[in-house]
């Protein structure tokens, strides 16, 4: 079942004493579309672990809607394949090491391949694929668990605008069909609104939530979206917020006497 997720008051403080997060504060409903923006160093990436239980939070809570954990799936910026393994093997490997056995393991393998659109491919290794089908791969293997919560840290960064593009596209009419919570980091606002169905902006220094754009658009969404004056209206949006947060960190870099 997939769960609400409320984050309360979460502060993270690493080691070296670097304040990634502080009092950051979000509420996600259940099967929501959301994305995560904001400049660099701001504790994206951070956030995300301590969802997925990859990391520890300093303070703060994290309460699952349905009381207990979901099932979790992380997809990275990096592929992350193993190279001496096929398709197949790779998208096999929660499974197998979740020591489920081989025959009850290959249909949802199956499955997931045929999802992400790469039947035909599953005894390939990832040498012979492009860097759009090594990232679909590693969603097949995201989606092998069946996961309640998808939590995607820049997962199209290295890839080029037309991959890109198609991926966001089918990562949406996957969404559609399966509902996933998903929480997706991204540093292009073209994408974040494309795909969610809320924008949330964060500024750091400290780490914390500074805007939450609602895009209060119908889905399917397609091509006609993309190049909609809506769409425009949301990405400029979107764009002041970051901008605003982006200069909360410049000022911050100025010497005191300059503020
Ligand atoms: N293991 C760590 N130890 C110390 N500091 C860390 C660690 N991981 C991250 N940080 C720092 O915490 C802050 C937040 O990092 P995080 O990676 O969460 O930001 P981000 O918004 O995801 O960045 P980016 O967009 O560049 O990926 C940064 O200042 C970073 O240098």
């Amino acid at each position: 079942m997939t769960p609400t997720i409320t984050l309360s008051h979460i502060n993270k403080v690493y080691a070296n004493g670097t304040i990634a997060l502080q009092d950051l504060n979000l509420e996600i409903g259940a099967s929501q579309f959301i994305s995560l923006v904001g400049p660099s160093g701001c504790g994206k990436s951070t956030a995300l672990r301590i969802i997925a239980g990859l990391g520890q939070m300093s303070s703060g809570q994290l309460e699952w809607g349905q009381g207990q954990t979901p099932k979790l799936a992380y997809v990275f910026q990096e592929a992350a394949l193993m190279p001496w393994a096929t398709v197949r093997d790779n998208v096999r490997l929660p499974l197998t090491l979740a020591k489920m056995p081989k025959r009850e393991a290959m249909a949802a393998v199956e499955e997931s391949i045929a999802r992400v659109g790469l039947q035909g491919f599953e005894k390939s290794y990832p040498r012979e694929l492009s860097g759009g089908m090594k990232m679909r791969v590693s969603i097949a293997r995201a989606l092998v668990t069946k996961p309640d919560v998808l939590l995607m840290d820049e997962p199209f960064a290295a890839l080029d605008e037309m991959t890109r593009s198609r991926l966001n596209s089918d990562l949406l009419s996957l969404w559609n069909q399966l509902r996933w919570t998903v929480i997706f980091v991204t540093h292009n606002i073209y994408e974040s609104v494309y795909l969610s169905q809320r924008v949330v902006v964060m500024a750091d220094r400290p780490g914390r939530v500074v805007a939450d754009v609602i895009i209060d658009e119908p889905y399917p969404r397609n091509e006609e979206f993309r190049t909609s004056i809506d769409y425009n209206h949301y990405c400029r949006d979107v764009s002041r917020h970051l901008a605003e947060a982006s200069l909360k960190g410049a000022d911050r870099d100025l010497p005191i006497a300059t503020l």
